[in-house]
């Protein structure tokens, strides 16, 4: 099934522009961050996150980035290396910004925070000179991620990235990534990612999220609402994602398919967006049916709730699999195609 026609005889299956983190998740958790004094470093920000999700089930990636000349940096570098992403526009900063820091507090399986330390950030810094045409011409699909709109000159990359994605007709997905820091007022916000959404094929996002978006446009929608606004703005795909009760994709042929998360001893709350993207838009670049893709996004992002980490534990293909297999034959199916 093609919801989006992705371009086969492009060498690049997603280029992804957003922020490279990382993060500092606890050894010793449930406590507060206060008590905790030991952490685990890994791979962190949520685009960069679903990079190394996608490369592990076998796509071939790219990232506009910029990233702090330093030991983090390199660190960041040789990881998307090692998972086999494409580092040739990721480039270092010139005037000492640092790389952003996420220190996450894991107080119990169902509530956790996320401390980010962004002050003279990094990834903001990306500027319209770092993206090119051809980088974009060369992918399936673009995909933006929502907290590069936040600042300049980031703001203006990542809105002349989508212009040259409409520019060259490749398919952009615009995953929304709500993160309250850096943002100087919701207005800004509505204003941004209204901009992108309205130009996106496939977005991805949180009721919260689709509220921050719409709050400028017509507030209070529901989810069918939602849904229908955007598919009247272009978008074959919409994802709305509610936590631990489930989520939709509705499509533009007038269709939505709910799925209900797979049962799983949760360790934190937080992991599970990046990893229903990156197999749910590994999913899609298959041309597999929408159920198949939900069922791949939210199974991945149950294994990622119940995992330490976020980067480090994105699973392959066969271990998605596994579980959903062990999954049906525990709870039943998960997927319903609502009417
Ligand atoms: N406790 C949980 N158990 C199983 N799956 C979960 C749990 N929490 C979240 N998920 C899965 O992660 C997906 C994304 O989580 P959500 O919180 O909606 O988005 P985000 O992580 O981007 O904020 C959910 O749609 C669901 O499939
Ligand atoms: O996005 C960040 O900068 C933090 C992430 O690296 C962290 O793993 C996280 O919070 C992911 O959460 P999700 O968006 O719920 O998957």
């Amino acid at each position: 099934m093609k919801y989006v026609n992705f371009d086969s005889k492009r060498p690049m299956d997603l280029v992804l522009l957003g922020r490279i983190a990382i993060d500092f998740n606890p050894v010793d958790y449930f406590k507060t961050l206060t008590e905790s004094t030991t952490f685990r470093k890994y791979l962190g920000g949520s685009p960069a996150n679903i990079a190394v999700g996608m490369a592990r089930l076998g796509k071939r990636i790219g990232f506009f980035a910029r990233v702090s000349d330093d030991r983090f940096g390199d660190f960041v570098v040789e990881y998307f290396e090692n998972e086999g992403i494409d580092v040739s526009r990721i480039k270092r900063c010139v005037n000492g910004e640092k790389l952003g820091l996420t220190f996450t507090e894991i107080l119990n399986e169902s509530e956790s925070s996320i401390l980010m330390y962004r002050n003279d950030i990094a990834d903001l810094q990306l500027d319209v000179s770092d993206i090119d045409e051809a980088y974009i011409k060369n992918s399936k699909a673009l995909l933006l991620s929502g907290t590069a709109l936040a600042e300049s000159p980031s703001r203006e990359a990542a809105l002349r990235a989508l212009s040259l994605a409409k520019k060259t007709n490749t398919p952009v997905i615009f995953d929304i990534d709500y993160r309250e820091y850096n943002w100087r007022s919701k207005d800004e916000i509505s204003i941004y990612y209204s901009i992108v959404a309205r130009q996106s094929d496939i977005i991805l996002g949180s009721r919260e999220e689709y509220d921050l978006t719409e709050r400028l446009i017509e507030p209070g929608r529901n989810d069918a609402e939602t849904a229908a606004y955007w598919h009247g703005q272009g978008a074959k795909v919409v994802v709305i994602k509610h936590g631990k009760a489930g989520s939709t994709a509705y499509t533009n042929d007038g269709e939505k398919y709910s799925i209900k998360p797979f049962p799983v001893k949760a360790l934190k709350s937080f992991g599970g967006g990046d990893g229903y993207a990156a197999a749910f838009l590994f999913g899609l670049l298959e041309g597999l049916p929408m159920q198949d893709c939900l069922e791949l996004g939210s199974a991945s992002a149950s294994l990622l709730v119940a995992s330490h980490a976020c980067s480090e534990d994105m699973p392959t293909l066969d271990v998605i699999k596994e579980f959903i297999v062990k999954s049906k034959q525990e709870h039943g199916d998960m997927v319903a195609k609502a009417d």
